[in-house]
């Protein structure tokens, strides 16, 4: 299979701006759907269900959710308008906890709204649907611009490891850690890449392997637990991963299971690379102690992905759904502004 990736459109509004439209990623790898999300419930539970994921989609979602609800409030005067869109941001705002795009984009739609406080509402409405279209736009060229910035850093035929998925589904288009892997296909760089499969959600096997294969890429799926032997073998000679709030000291939070492997790559001697837009950095969190880590119910541990339940009924299961990988085994966090080494000082971004 060779497909253009950014054929599949991971979140999108619809012409008429009533509806968000997501590829539903709960579907994945079985059968490419696409939902519409017309109300504030539905973008909610598309973000909390995972149907649509990762740090700057999430991010873009809640835009265009925030945008459509807006659309249907029915108000007359500002403060009356301004109200119920701030019960709708904090609504959509409680959905995912960790990933800092999210609160971030809502903020910035705040601000259109704040700003505008002398327009009447339908004016007000139509500049934050702009908003929201920007928000995905500058998402866009942030991604290939991190994608170039990273590419200096690699050599054809590398192999490269991932955890999680931080490709064309967690973003707008082409992804964070996946960026220097399409645009390096696209060069002729013939990466050979290695996915974790990501427990317990799988994101590497269902997402990761399916846009790579997809697009063509040279992507052997690894359990989680397979990845020292890989290092070991000497097959993996980067590894790339995503981020969902990056501190002011560079810690940063990611898919549980990203601080193991960074881990594994100081072991080997690897450099760890943290890709991301400079919107998944956070300068209110000092460092990676005060980024709130979500965990999700034990359920996607015990029985999620089995024919019949696996673990005994009745026994705990502890579900937390990033881990933060602290700064010093970061090589270099690398956005759309440049690559940032050690010491990180992510305030002079
Ligand atoms: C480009 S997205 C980076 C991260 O959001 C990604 O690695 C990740 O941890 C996603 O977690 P998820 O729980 O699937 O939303």
């Amino acid at each position: 299979m060779n497909t253009n990736i950014t054929d599949l459109k991971t979140v999108r509004l619809s012409q008429d701006g009533s509806a968000v439209i997501i590829l539903d990623q709960t579907r994945l790898p079985g059968s490419e759907v696409y939902i519409s999300l017309f109300s504030a419930e539905d973008v909610w539970d598309a973000i909390y269900k995972l149907k649509v994921r990762g740090a700057p989609a999430i991010g873009i979602a809640a835009a265009y959710g925030i945008y459509i609800c807006s659309r249907l409030i029915a108000a007359d005067t500002y403060d009356v308008f301004y109200r119920e869109f701030l019960r709708v941001k904090d609504y959509l705002a409680s959905s995912r906890p960790t990933a800092v795009n999210l609160i971030a984009a809502l903020n910035r739609m705040e601000k259109v709204v704040t700003t505008h406080a002398e327009g009447s509402v339908p004016e007000i409405v139509q500049l934050l649907r702009a908003e929201s279209e920007a928000i995905r736009t500058e998402d866009a060229a942030a991604c290939r611009r991190i994608g170039e910035n990273c590419l200096s850093l690699l050599r054809p035929g590398m192999g490269i490891l991932t955890h999680c998925n931080a490709g064309h589904l967690a973003v707008s288009e082409y992804g964070t850690a996946l960026a220097p892997v399409y645009l390096g296909e696209e060069r002729g760089y013939g990466f050979k890449v290695f996915a974790d499969e990501t427990r317990p959600l799988l994101q590497g096997a269902r997402l990761t392997a399916y846009e790579l294969q997809k697009a063509g890429v040279d992507v052997t799926l690894i359990c989680d637990n397979m990845a020292s032997a890989v290092m070991r073998k000497g097959w993996v000679q980067a590894v790339v991963v995503g981020c969902d709030r990056v501190a002011a000291n560079g810690d940063t939070a990611n898919k549980i299971g990203t601080s193991g492997v960074a881990i594994l790559a100081r072991h080997y001697g690897i450099p760890f690379y943290v890709l991301g837009p400079t919107s998944t950095i956070d300068l209110n969190c000092p460092d990676g102690e005060s980024i709130e880590i979500e965990e999700r119910h034990p359920e996607e541990i015990t029985d999620m992905w089995y024919a019949s339940r696996m673990a005994p009924e009745g026994v705990k299961a502890y579900n937390p759904a990033f881990d933060v990988t602290p700064h010093d085994l970061i090589t270099a966090i690398i956005t759309e502004k440049g690559i940032a080494y050690p010491p990180f000082r992510m305030e002079d971004l």
